[in-house]
């Protein structure tokens, strides 16, 4: 007969039940709050594991059998799941729903809490307002950018043209192409599209997705001693993408001259010279660890979650004919042979309508982080709050048929364009920055991919 007795374990034994009898005991003493029902996890780690492979098609199968809200636990994280548009919209405007949580993981692109993704409260508000007033002045959003967004276009497409007979990788091309956009005004000047330096950056970013969607490391850091490869991943393109943009920022600060602004980092050192209040985010060191954040901030939301859609879009062009047959004869109609602007969107509600239809069949950023500080009645303070922004964009119940790429769903029958529960770049005060450029971006893209190719 088997028997059991304390002496016979062994320091790891003792050390497991140590571990077990505290997580059992915080989870007796924890206070309880009523919670929207959700799936039910292991003891330590809760869902974590159950969201390892595809994480966004886990969330939404959740979505389906739990309704608009749900909770998941996520190691010691709880999370509140938001599964409908009207819901997100009403959340996300509240103002205490803009915290995002501590995740180390993503600290790490941004050298710590600096920066506007990785940031909170006074400091964030304080960096956001800045640099979007700055990049407007530079002309973002406005129609001053047609330029630079169409010659990095044409530059691409034809390349296309240039060397189509071989196999080329897509979104190679295009990071380049769209964060050229954004570094232009950044750093003055164009990157080539070969610049080994953020060919090197961009490459190492290409597998972060798969690492962070397989290990679960976002939602549980100890897990780097389960998944060191996948760790070093994340990690190799974090200290990379900090390395180029401390890099750029040393350059300006090195050749800075007082009263001459050469770009947008200038003006930000500028605005750290002449910051002598010491509470502020631009103040002396601060200010410097800031700009090398913002800097690769835009660096990381702004290359490749573009040049990913694009290349989406080139695949739902490629592969239905009747949309394309569509979208010349519009641009035909409208345009003729003169060359397209920003300013001929309203006229082109088809084009417009492939434009968030390719939006909402990618959803390349499927969900969103943010935290509440409140501590209501359902949603505990501390929270994660995460918006089901794929589920949202393919709930049939919306969308009826939301697996087949179908622009004219955009469309009434008059061909007006409709609006529909889209929300590719979130909503509320954390709604994304780069939004208008990644929409021109992505107009002219149809458009030159079509007459060049
Ligand atoms: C198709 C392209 C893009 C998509 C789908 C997209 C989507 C998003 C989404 C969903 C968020 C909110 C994430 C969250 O709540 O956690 C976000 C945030 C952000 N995006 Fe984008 N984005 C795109 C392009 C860009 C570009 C081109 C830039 C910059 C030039 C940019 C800069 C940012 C920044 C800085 C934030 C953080 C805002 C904050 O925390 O206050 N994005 N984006």
């Amino acid at each position: 007969m088997l028997s059991f007795s304390f002496a016979m374990l062994g320091l790891t034994e003792y050390l497991l039940l140590a571990v077990a009898a505290i997580y059992l005991a915080i989870q007796f003493l924890k206070p309880k709050v009523k919670l929207p029902p959700g799936p039910r996890g292991l003891p330590v780690v809760g869902n974590i594991l159950q969201m390892t492979e595809k994480p966004h098609l886990q969330l939404a199968a959740w979505a389906k059998q739990y309704g608009e809200i749900y909770t998941i636990q996520l190691g010691s994280n709880t999370g509140i799941v938001l599964n409908d548009q009207k819901l997100i919209k009403d959340v996300l405007s509240n103002t205490d729903f803009s915290f995002r949580p501590d995740i180390p993981l993503f600290s790490m692109f941004s050298g710590g809490e600096y920066g506007i993704i990785n940031t909170n409260g006074a400091a964030w508000e304080e960096q956001r307002r800045w640099v979007l007033r700055k990049l407007r002045d530079y002309g973002f959003g406005k129609t001053s950018m047609e330029g630079v967004i169409l010659d990095e276009v044409s530059e691409v497409v034809e390349y296309f043209k240039a060397n189509g007979k071989t196999p080329i990788e897509v979104a190679d091309r295009f990071n380049v192409a769209t964060m050229n956009s954004i570094w232009t005004i950044l750093n003055g000047k164009r990157l080539s599209q070969d610049d080994p330096k953020i060919r090197a950056v961009l490459t190492a970013f290409h597998d972060v997705p798969a690492a962070i969607g397989n290990s679960g490391l976002m939602f549980a850091p100890w897990l780097r001693h389960v998944y060191p490869k996948s760790y070093q991943v994340v990690k190799n393109a974090a200290d990379s993408v900090m390395k180029y943009a401390r890099a750029a920022v040393s350059e300006h600060f090195d050749s800075y001259q007082d009263g001459i602004t050469r770009d947008f980092i200038d003006e930000y050192i500028d605005e750290i010279k002449k910051t002598e209040e010491p509470s502020s985010s631009f103040h002396t060191n601060e200010g410097r660890k800031n700009l090398e954040a913002v800097v690769s901030d835009l660096i990381q939301a702004g290359a490749e979650t573009s040049s990913n859609t694009i290349t989406w879009a080139i695949a739902y062009l490629s592969h239905n004919t009747k949309v394309q047959v569509e979208l010349q004869k519009e641009l035909d109609t409208v345009l003729g042979t003169r060359p397209v602007a920003l300013s001929d969107k309203p006229d082109l509600p088809y084009t417009e309508a492939v434009i968030l239809e390719t939006l909402r069949h990618s959803s390349i950023v499927s969900g969103g982080v943010q935290h509440s500080e409140v501590n209501g009645y359902t949603i505990p303070k501390g929270a994660w709050i995460f918006t089901n922004i794929y589920f949202v964009h393919h709930n049939s119940k919306i969308w009826g048929d939301p697996e087949n790429f179908r622009p004219d769903r955009f469309l009434s029958n008059d061909g007006k364009k409709l609006v529909k529960a889209l929300i590719p770049f979130q909503s509320g005060r954390r709604q994304c920055l780069g939004e208008s450029l990644a929409r021109d971006t992505l107009f002219f893209i149809y458009k030159y991919h079509l007459s060049k190719i």
